[in-house]
């Protein structure tokens, strides 16, 4: 039975957004916790203390049909090409939002080191948010030294819409020939269900597996092409691979003497097969617009993942600052910025691209993946690049150490995420409050899924935490 984990406050999508920042107590920390053996938080109080079984629709009052415009809406006043809001000076240019908003709304300056992010409650009131400042109850008190994750749990867990969307998922990667051997593990993984705890706001199994289609093309493209020696990835031809990749996913228009051999590809390569077919069931659900940018966002992707072959070839461990960078990038936005998509409204371009909406979205999409940095140890090589390798590298710190500075560095980007969400929503659409709120949204979700699915969570996990307690102990 499907089950409705937060309110669905369906005619104030402020009231909301509001409710799902707000709440914390779905959140899995206790899988957490299994990263500092030994130093658990304690549980959550279940959520379901707020559990409403009922409407479908989730913030229906901000969503419009795909392709409509948005004459209601508040427009984000045009970028000024002069205007640079935020802190000035040395080390601050990350930290400035380049026009797009009215100095007057633009969040206060990005933190200095052990400042945490303030809020604007008054502002928060305003846009219908008044909770949200006061949802940082993010540090365990019971456990100082046991960092909390800034996340929250799921919205929606509806496992029988998950199974269904998992079976039609492993029956198209079969017919696909994607992970050949494999397709038992892939079920067990439960990328069906990662797609149904991210996208609460639609109950349409066909619109899930859209969107499941082109994130297992992407996590195919990352294991075969570059992750996984055994199955054949190279970082040596990885870049060669993925240019080819690319001229799927933005189909390219060959000479035609030339296009007969990408025809061939196709034949040859299963992912690339996959990607061909991913994107037209994706675009059942696109507009021209939402198209584009997710192609746009796949080139940084794999851009991204040539980088990351490139360090793996020289065998450099990034400094913590690069690997930030290069995360930024190679992070789940592909999947997270098709959340209006599959919900079915649209983010207007104007203000998808909008430099401070644009800024907030690198935030949430960086954070999101370190959750992913945190959980995937467990099946990560000797040589991985993640974001606490990183820091044992610069930092020379224990293990733990690692974790925990990358918790707090995961924290930081989704307060600072929550902090501007706030004030661009003060400015912007209601489209633009409900696409923050599914952004928001699809983080529970994602998290709930990395701290449970078998991907992460196999018999190898063992390994790596006897590899975890022993670099803790030798540190
Ligand atoms: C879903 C998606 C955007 C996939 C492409 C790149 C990718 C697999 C990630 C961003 C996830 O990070 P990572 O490569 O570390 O994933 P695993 O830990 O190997 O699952």
């Amino acid at each position: 039975m499907a089950t409705m984990l937060v309110p669905t406050a369906t005619h104030d999508a402020g009231k909301f957004a509001s409710s799902l920042v707000a709440d914390m107590r779905g959140a899995p920390s206790v899988a957490l916790s299994d990263l500092f053996p030994g130093h658990g938080p304690p549980s959550p109080k279940p959520a379901r203390s707020q559990v409403i079984v009922g409407p479908n629709g989730l913030g229906t009052s901000a969503a419009r049909p795909i392709g409509t415009r948005h004459g209601e809406s508040v427009p984000i006043p045009r970028a000024e090409p002069a205007t640079i809001t935020g802190p000035k000076g040395l080390g601050t240019s990350a930290a400035r939002l380049i026009g797009g908003l009215h100095p007057h709304h633009a969040p206060k300056a990005a933190p200095e080191q052990g400042e945490s992010v303030t809020v604007d409650q008054e502002l928060l009131d305003r846009v219908g948010l008044s909770q949200l400042g006061a949802s940082a109850a993010w540090v365990s008190p019971h456990q100082p030294d046991t960092p909390e994750l800034f996340c929250p749990g799921p919205v929606r867990d509806d496992p029988a819409l998950g199974q269904l969307v998992n079976d039609q998922l492993v029956a198209w990667a079969g017919e696909m020939g994607i992970y050949p051997g494999q397709l038992d593990h892939l079920r067990k993984c439960d990328f069906g269900r990662l797609m149904m705890l991210t996208h609460p706001a639609t109950n349409d199994p066909d619109r899930l597996l859209a969107a499941a289609k082109v994130v297992i093309a992407e996590w195919a493209s990352d294991d075969y092409y570059l992750d996984e020696e055994k199955f054949g990835a190279d970082p040596a031809t990885a870049a060669a691979r993925y240019g080819l990749l690319y001229g799927i996913v933005d189909p390219v228009a060959l000479p035609v003497r030339y296009a007969p051999q990408v025809d061939k590809h196709l034949e040859d390569d299963a992912i690339a097969r996959a990607f061909r077919s991913g994107m037209e069931h994706l675009a059942k659900y696109t507009t021209t617009a939402q198209m584009a940018r997710f192609q746009h966002q796949m080139a940084i992707l794999f851009t991204t993942l040539d980088q990351n072959a490139s360090w793996r070839l020289t065998k450099e461990q990034p400094a913590v600052w690069h690997y930030l960078v290069h995360r930024q990038h190679n992070s789940y936005l592909p999947p997270m910025i098709l959340v209006d998509s599959i919900a079915g409204y649209e983010l207007s371009p104007q203000e998808f691209y909008n430099p401070g909406v644009r800024r907030a979205v690198l935030m949430v999409g960086l954070a999101a993946v370190l959750l992913n940095d945190l959980y995937s140890a467990s099946k990560e090589s000797d040589d991985d690049i993640s974001l606490p390798e990183a820091i044992i590298a610069e930092e020379k710190c224990t293990h733990r150490e690692a974790i925990a500075r990358t918790v707090e560095i995961h924290n930081e980007l989704m307060q600072m995420f929550v902090a501007e969400a706030a004030v661009l929503s003060a400015a912007g659409s209601p489209a633009l409050r409900r696409f923050f709120t599914d952004l928001w949204a699809w983080c529970g979700g994602s998290r709930q899924w990395h701290a449970t699915t078998l991907r992460y969570h196999s018999d190898d996990a063992k390994r790596t935490n006897d590899k975890t307690q022993h670099a803790d102990s030798t540190a």
